[in-house]
């Protein structure tokens, strides 16, 4: 219990495309007030008691046993993400320093599963910063997410790796990148109940979302739509815990995540 019933609830939100179904209608929520981040500041933040709720990096909750989904409203994918590239500079089975985006936690933990899983390889990492793009690094691989993701680099790569299709290809199971996620019992008034509000709304408003966010981002409109229905969606049910279950017992067997954390969910329709 974090003992804390504040007047206004903080929320933290990714800062990029794939959020915006989820936020669209949130800033008007009654009781709270919403800011916009990148993945890995928002753990942070909620992790150093700055937020009361956050959609965080799956990995985050899967790494700190006092926080629990308080919604089944998520960021998922089931076969190519599209956002969430590794880029080879030589074969993958090769890679011997790899650079991770430093606005990303669960792919970031991702990209090592599989290269420690397929590979045996525990590449020297490196980071890349957010303000970097590819060819700012030096690094064999580069794993790069988000809006900047989207774009193919002019650089010919020897493999790209889009994570949540190797991820389906290799456990036939979905991957959730992020969640909704407080400290146990935070009082979170009526704003649980907003987030999954918010997502179904937010999910029929996809094409208007997609009409004023491609030109802001340079993605084609037809591009911007399908990934926002496609490649992507937002609710978490039976499949995705277990690709959660599943990722987090590959995160502990390669000492990414501590042992004995039981996923707790609250407000989520299929509990
Ligand atoms: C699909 C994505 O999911 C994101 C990936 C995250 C991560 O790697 O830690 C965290 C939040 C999500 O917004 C993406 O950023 O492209």
């Amino acid at each position: 219990m974090t003992g804390r019933s504040p007047d206004t609830v903080r929320v933290g939100a990714v800062n990029y495309l794939n959020s915006k179904p989820l936020v669209e209608d949130l800033a008007a929520a009654e009781g709270s007030e919403l800011r916009l981040d990148y993945p890995s500041r928002l753990a942070d933040d909620l992790a150093g008691g700055h937020l009361d709720v956050a959609l965080v990096p799956s990995i985050a909750c899967l790494q700190n046993p006092d926080y629990e989904v308080i919604s089944d409203a998520c960021v998922a994918a089931c076969g190519d993400v599209l956002s969430v590239k590794l880029y080879c500079r030589v074969p993958a089975a090769e890679i011997k320093t790899l650079a991770l985006d430093q606005g990303s936690r669960t792919s970031a933990t991702l990209v090592r599963i599989l290269l420690a899983e397929r590979f045996g390889l525990h590449p020297e990492l490196k980071p890349l910063p957010l303000t970097w793009s590819v060819a700012d690094s030096d690094a064999d691989g580069v794993l790069m997410i988000g809006d900047r993701a989207i774009h193919p680099p002019a650089e010919k790569f020897v493999e790209t790796w889009d994570l949540a299709g190797e991820w389906l290809q290799w456990t036939g199971l979905p991957f959730v990148f992020a969640m909704w996620v407080a400290h146990r019992e935070t009082d979170l008034g009526s704003v649980a109940d907003a987030l999954s509000a918010a997502r179904d709304l937010g999910v029929e408003r996809i094409e208007a979302i997609a009409r004023r966010e491609a030109p802001l981002l340079g993605i084609p409109l037809d591009t911007t739509i399908d990934y926002l229905t496609n490649n992507l969606y937002y609710r978490l049910g039976e499949r995705e815990r277990l690709g959660l279950n599943r990722f987090y017992e590959l995160a502990v067997e390669h000492g990414l995540a501590p042992e004995g954390v039981d996923l707790v969910f609250r407000n989520c329709a299929t509990t």
